[in-house]
């Protein structure tokens, strides 16, 4: 892939994840500057991965190819408009990675002709674990989608949303997924614990559980994964006991709601920011 200068504006839990995943991989961590106010995370990268490490968000996007975004949400509008003073756009890549702040808001923030590509990663990339959804208005050119798509594979998977909902969408399905499944997790730890096993073992075995059902999801992409479920339910047996309880309680349009939830506050963040 092409090595162009990437500037992150934002040294948090997700840039913090993406940067590890591409230095992990082999991307040049001479190439990657990392901004933030506070030395902090932004040194603490440094030390670990060897990237540039700088509290001037201006200096470092002025020289930088690509300038990745990656504040929250309510600070966007502050960050650009700083930026904006200074930085000439024309012949950069912008990527955002935040949630709910649309391609719209990026244009009055920085410019109508920005080349800007959203994209809603997750935290699985700081193990090369991740998805990303990527939506890019028409006119951003095939290169920059190129160059946005193997940044993205560089940690994980990728896929292309057509229209920019999608990346709401994507937002309840993998961007903010990866804490549904910490929080069943989390329940199913602390049940084993109240059961009497040790939190070692507790942990040991939830973990193993979840990444032996990921693997097995991943190793049979044909298989629907109901098929995978049955293949573990026995009839009138352990199995079908506990998914009763779920049944019964109706996971499925719990599980419909809080995705419903996660795509409701995007679009409520879309005008908040
Ligand atoms: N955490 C996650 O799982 C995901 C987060 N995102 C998006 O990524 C963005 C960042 O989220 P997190 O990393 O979780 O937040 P975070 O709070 O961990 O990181 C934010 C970073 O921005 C820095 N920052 C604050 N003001 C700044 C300024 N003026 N200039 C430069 N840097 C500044 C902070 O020092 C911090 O390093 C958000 O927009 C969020 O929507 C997207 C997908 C997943
Ligand atoms: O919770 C959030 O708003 C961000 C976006 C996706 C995951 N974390």
């Amino acid at each position: 892939m092409q090595h162009r200068k990437i500037c992150f504006i934002g040294a948090g839990n997700m840039a913090g994840a993406i940067i590890a995943g591409l230095v992990t991989s082999g991307y040049p961590a001479d190439k990657i500057t990392v901004c933030a106010p506070s030395g902090k995370n932004r040194d603490a990268l440094k030390d670990k991965y060897g990237t540039l490490s700088s509290s001037d968000n201006i200096a470092s996007a002025q020289t930088a190819d690509v300038v990745v975004l990656a504040v929250k949400p309510q600070l966007m509008a502050d960050v650009c408009s700083e930026l904006q003073q200074q930085v000439d756009f024309s012949d950069k890549l912008v990527l955002s990675i935040a949630a709910g702040v649309s391609v719209e808001r990026f244009y009055a923030l920085l410019g109508d002709n920005l080349r800007i590509v959203r994209i809603m990663p997750n935290t699985p990339s700081l193990v090369g674990k991740g998805m990303s959804g990527l939506f890019a208005p028409q006119q951003v050119s095939e290169q920059d989608r190129e160059f946005s798509s193997e940044l993205m594979t560089a940690v994980g998977k990728v896929c292309w949303v057509e229209t920019e909902a999608g990346i709401n969408q994507v937002i309840a399905a993998a961007g903010s997924a990866p804490a549904y499944f910490f929080l069943f997790m989390e329940a199913m730890q602390q049940e084993a614990q109240r059961q009497g096993l040790s939190a070692d073992n507790a942990r040991l075995l939830v973990q193993q559980a979840a990444s032996g059902a990921a693997a097995l999801v991943e190793a049979n992409p044909e298989t629907p994964l109901s098929t995978l479920r049955e293949n573990v339910t026995s009839k009138g047996g352990t199995t079908f006991a506990a998914l009763n309880v779920f049944n019964e309680r109706d996971l499925t349009a719990i599980v419909a709601q809080a995705m419903q939830a996660a795509v409701a506050r995007a679009e409520e963040m879309e005008k908040q920011f």
